[in-house]
């Protein structure tokens, strides 16, 4: 008879999850589904349900690994806040089954989840398509995303000078107080990117906040906030003078609204690159449109759960 299932809260997630670990297995999963071997990955562009009372989204993102012996699901809630609202704008949940059975196997916390697979999937795209000399790296918002995208970049990478942009001094002083490192503060966007190698947009914008005018030739882009087909961050010159590179095509072409809006053409997705059927683009201005994806989360929890089972073995 199956296992109950066991709960993992955040704490945990907090604990066994390490970018160390995820990094790589997070790179050999871009690959494995750029390369659509259906024996690797299948994961269809998520489900999403609006939740109009609430100026709300609920994402449903399976995953199966047959080889790996994978099944997954993320459920994740995401709102257009109103300004000053104190709710939560992002809240995710991922249950992790036995695929043989189909029982649940466990059930876990998936903001942390959702924070650091999205900031190493940005943090592989800058290794993969920013300037080898880059030196300057700025995060224009200050949230939950911003915060792991910090943690991230100035983990992996050595950047002289990290700037982050907020429309207030206080989001910025926040954030300034909740890093373990350096950081510029900004309150103009344009004087927060000009000059900039390596931009991150983590805003819940809607509208653009980023125009290709201000970027330096040659920057990487990795573009995470506007995941509905009707929300902007960057602007069309942007998207159209930039080579345009995503996690999936077809998320991005039903999901992101810089690139059906732009008409701006996808080159690759990552794992493609990954996977050496097309070229990184390092000298020019590259974009990484992220929407996230469902083996992103499959990958976390599998390393979260056999974790947390060897050391809950040791007790
Ligand atoms: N690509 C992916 O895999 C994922 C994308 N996201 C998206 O990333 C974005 C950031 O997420 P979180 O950091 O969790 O949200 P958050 O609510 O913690 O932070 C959002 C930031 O955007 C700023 N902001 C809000 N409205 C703005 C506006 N109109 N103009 C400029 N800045 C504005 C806020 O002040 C805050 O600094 C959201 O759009 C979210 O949907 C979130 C999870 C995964
Ligand atoms: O992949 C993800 O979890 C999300 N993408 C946009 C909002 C949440």
């Amino acid at each position: 008879m199956a296992e109950p299932p066991v709960v993992i809260w955040k704490h945990e997630v907090e604990r066994w999850l390490r970018y160390k670990e995820l990094i790589p297995r997070l790179e050999e999963a871009l690959g494995k589904f750029s390369s659509r071997d259906s024996a690797e990955v299948i994961q269809p562009v998520r489900t999403t349900l609006v939740l109009q009372k609430h100026n709300g989204f609920m994402g449903l993102m399976p995953t199966y690994m047959e080889k790996d012996a994978v099944l997954c699901t993320k459920f994740v809630c995401f709102y257009k806040r109103e300004d000053g609202s104190t709710l939560p704008s992002t809240q995710a949940t991922v249950v992790l089954l036995d695929p043989e059975y189909g029982n649940v196997k466990a059930v876990m916390d998936g903001d942390i989840i959702t924070r650091m697979r999205t900031a190493a999937a940005s943090a592989i795209s800058a290794r993969l398509l920013m300037r080898p000399d880059a030196e300057v790296l700025t995060i224009l918002g200050t949230g939950n995303q911003a915060l792991s995208h910090y943690d991230v970049f100035t983990e992996m990478f050595s950047f002289k000078e990290v700037r982050v942009w907020s429309r207030t001094t206080e989001g910025v002083e926040r954030f300034r107080h909740s890093v373990s490192g350096p950081v510029m503060p900004y309150v103009s966007v344009e004087e927060a990117v000009r000059g900039a190698d390596v931009i991150v947009t983590v805003t819940r914008c809607t509208e653009p906040v980023l125009f290709g005018q201000w970027v330096k030739p040659g920057a990487h882009v990795a573009a995470v906030g506007a995941c509905r087909p009707d929300w902007r961050e960057l602007d069309d010159v942007l998207m159209k003078e930039a080579v345009v590179y995503t996690d999936s095509r077809e998320g991005a072409m039903t999901e992101s609204g810089d690139v059906i809006l732009s008409g701006a053409d996808i080159f690759a997705e990552l794992g493609e690159v990954i996977n050496g059927t097309k070229p990184a683009y390092r000298e020019k201005t590259t974009v990484f449109k992220s929407l996230g994806m469902g083996v992103e989360d499959a990958v976390s929890a599998k390393l979260i759960f056999d974790q947390w089972k060897v050391n809950a073995n040791k007790s």
